[in-house]
């Protein structure tokens, strides 16, 4: 049997939602998908009219392992206030495809002119394609049917030549099918362009048995390609790449401190100490022995002597509390034997002083209510000796919460994940110290790249080191650079996990980081361009090496790879691809993301690799790239007014966005991710960003 395409339907409605009985558009939509033989039965899950619980919905369909070829919605398209449907879907979308809606409202227009006042929309996300339907049976079925025949020729072009579930044959066969052929759709566009030129077409991925497919340097200008032989990868097919090659995170044994800020458990924690480990009071007054509540006559007013004084960091032995008497206490103190609540010291009042009058003789207790187990915290009560306190794959968050139920445990060590060590590299003949007090001559320029990502990777929690500048002339300068930050000799004291270089990525003939790397270091280019601005020429490569595993005889390694991350060298260029690209590699090799049974199992709460990615409103117009996806810098805020984040460009005029225009970056806390077309973002869309930094409240608010 031909493999057979994936869809899920989400029925949005507040009704369904409570009394799943009550859809009928699910079912009503089922057979004309699948009658024939093309679907498997779809997924179907209901929503409420909630942006936010649909958007979870599609994105999990979306973007997740078995993603779906094709997503249908149906409800809340209206015009009705809680109508939101094509709000929360159109943010998803990447490319959007109007032919769809249209052909729907056209449909539906044959059957009645109230097809006018809905508002479908249609695109598709990564691979899926996203439509969404009317909430009514008739209405979905109508506007279903109108579409139905052409989906699965939409949804084979929408996953590209890598889908997983259609095999070469069985495309051709459902192709066939509808009537179509599959044409150019198994190549990137950017080939086009390239044919012609006299170079063989290189694939994307290389091994090492295959020919470099970088520049010969020793060959000449005149003989260097005169365009690029790498393919042009979409953001989302560099970053599943990255994700392919990182290595799986390796596991330490680490004290219980500030260093383990940042790490992820690498195995679940039980508490080695209850907490309180003893009856502890909860306020400052006397301890007491409270009468059973249950007794008709009991009272815990009247007068009592002050028979022993407890502190906190009382030391020894506890005498036991006679009857008739009280001890005064303060808060977290033990409470003596025979003590089974504490009353506060407001609901008291002296009595009398001691004969010397320096203390207390005799106290007064005003409070009648006082029950056995009030103020007093029982042993155990907060933690209770042995139970999981935290899970493998939780974070040691920075703000604190991990390390102080660690520290008030006990627990003196914890298995975490090993933070990568990275190194900074910039390369350039034309790059000074940024601190050289001499003036620049001719085409210098001071290194700004190096402290920039040094300080974004610190920011994140990683250990750094600091490689230096390499010089392009002579070009064994690089070479040597890397050789030693991978052995961890020269600048680098012990070998770096992550290298990151910027510079001499792209066209020109001292771009040597491709050759260097697949030339002389024997590595792997897995991409050297991608599509997206700035950033075109980001370069990711691995290197093989041996690492002796620690503890087993010497002779012992084991194969691994490195990372290199080659960033191009224009400023907003290179900090743009480290938070795009290097985090989430970072992420991974610090274990983020590796399976938890504690908060992290929870999905919704897990932490995502790389950036957080939010829903800003655009405050004006951001211009568009024709091709490639942008990553505008911004200013995002939150406005304390309405809830919403809204995102001010940095310079959305003229240069203002140039790679080169190290002020782009100044201030931004986030990139603004926009989806290549025509013209302009228009101010007030919602659209998606990548947060770098905090937001910061404000009364920001536009009308749009
Ligand atoms: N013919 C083509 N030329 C260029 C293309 C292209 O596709 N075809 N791509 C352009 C794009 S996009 C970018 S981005 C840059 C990338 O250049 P490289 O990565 O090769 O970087 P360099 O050539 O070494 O330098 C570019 C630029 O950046 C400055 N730079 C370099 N390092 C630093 C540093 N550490 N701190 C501050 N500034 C730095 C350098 O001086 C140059 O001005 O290529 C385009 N060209
Ligand atoms: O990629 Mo470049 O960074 O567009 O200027
Ligand atoms: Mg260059």
């Amino acid at each position: 049997m031909e493999p057979r395409l994936k869809a899920a339907i989400l029925i949005v409605s507040d009704t369904a939602s409570q009394d799943p009985a009550s859809d009928k558009t699910a079912g009503a939509l089922t057979p004309i998908l699948t009658q024939e033989g093309k679907w498997e039965p779809p997924a179907i899950r209901i929503v409420p009219d909630n942006v936010f619980q649909i958007q979870q919905a599609v994105c999990e369909w979306a973007d997740g392992e078995d993603w779906y070829n094709l997503i249908l919605l149906s409800g809340g398209t209206g015009f009705a206030v809680k109508d939101n449907t094509p709000e929360a879907v159109t943010p998803l979308i990447h490319r959007h495809a109007p032919g769809l809606v249209h052909g729907m409202i056209a449909a539906s227009l044959k059957v009645t002119p109230f097809a006018m006042m809905a508002r479908p929309v249609a695109g598709v996300r990564d691979k899926s394609l996203i439509i969404t339907l009317p909430g009514s049976p008739k209405g979905a079925m109508e506007n279903l049917e109108a579409v139905v025949k052409l989906l699965p020729h939409a949804c084979i072009q929408s996953a590209g030549a890598n889908s997983r579930t259609l095999h070469a044959g069985g495309v051709k066969k459902l192709e066939n099918e509808a009537g179509v052929s599959s044409g150019n759709n198994h190549h990137h566009n950017h080939h086009h362009h390239h044919h012609g030129h006299g170079h063989a077409m290189p694939k994307a991925h290389t091994t090492q048995s295959e020919k470099p497919q970088s520049n010969d340097p020793s060959a000449g200008p005149n003989r260097r390609y005169r365009s690029s032989p790498y393919p042009m990868l979409s953001v989302e097919e560099a970053l599943r790449t990255i994700s392919e090659q990182t290595p799986a995170p390796t596991v330490i044994e680490a004290p219980v401190n500030t260093s383990i800020v940042g790490s992820v458990l690498a195995e679940d924690v039980y508490a080695a100490e209850m907490v309180p480990a003893y009856r502890a009071s909860i306020v400052d007054g006397y301890a007491i022995i409270a009468p059973n509540p249950d007794d008709a006559n009991a009272t815990t007013k009247g007068v009592f002597p002050v028979a022993s004084i407890t502190h906190a960091n009382i030391g020894g032995s506890l005498e036991p509390l006679q009857p008739g008497t009280i001890a005064r206490i303060t808060t977290g103190a033990p409470l003596p034997p025979n003590a089974n609540a504490v009353v506060m010291v407001e609901d008291t009042v002296l009595a009398s002083s001691t004969p010397d009058g320096t203390e207390e003789a005799t106290v007064e207790i005003l409070a009648d209510d006082i029950e056995p187990g009030e103020n007093v915290r029982e042993p155990g009560s907060d933690v209770t000796l042995g139970s999981k306190i935290l899970a493998r794959g939780d974070l040691i968050s920075p703000a604190g919460g991990e390390i102080g139920l660690l520290a008030a445990t006990g627990t003196r060590t914890v298995k975490v994940f090993k933070k990568p060590r990275v190194g900074v590299l910039s390369t350039g003949d034309e790059l000074v110290e940024h601190n050289d007090p001499r003036k620049l001559v001719g085409g210098q320029i001071r290194d700004s790249n190096r402290p920039s990502l040094l300080s974004c990777l610190t920011s994140w929690g990683f250990e750094t080191v600091d490689l230096g500048i390499a010089r392009d002339t002579p070009s064994s300068e690089l070479e040597q650079a890397l050789r030693d930050s991978l052995r961890g000799v020269g600048r680098a004291s012990s070998s770096v996990d992550v290298i990151i270089t910027t510079g001499g990525v792209s066209m020109g003939e001292l771009d040597l980081l491709k050759p260097t790397i697949e030339r002389t270091l024997g590595g792997t280019i897995h991409f050297g361009r991608v599509s997206m601005k700035p950033g075109k020429p980001t370069t990711f490569a691995t290197v093989p090496f041996k690492e002796s595993i620690p503890g087993s005889p010497s002779a012992q390694q084991e194969r691994k790879s490195k990372l290199i991350f080659s960033l191009p060298g224009n400023p907003a260029s290179a900090l743009v691809t480290l938070n795009l690209f290097v985090l989430p590699s970072l992420h991974k090799l610090s274990g983020l993301g590796e399976s938890s049974q504690g908060i992290a199992a929870k999905p919704w709460m897990a932490p995502q690799l790389g950036l957080p990615r939010v829903a800003v409103v655009l405050t004006h117009h951001f211009p568009l790239d024709p091709k490639r996806t942008e990553y505008h810098r911004a200013v995002v805020t939150g406005s304390r007014s309405d809830g919403r984040l809204y995102a001010t460009s940095t310079g959305a005029e003229g240069v203002g966005q140039r790679s080169s225009r190290v002020g782009s970056i100044a201030r931004a806390n986030a990139l603004v991710v926009l989806r290549p077309g025509r013209g302009v973002g228009i101010k007030g869309e919602i659209v998606e960003a990548l947060m770098m930094g905090p937001v910061y409240g404000s009364d920001t608010r536009i009308i749009c």
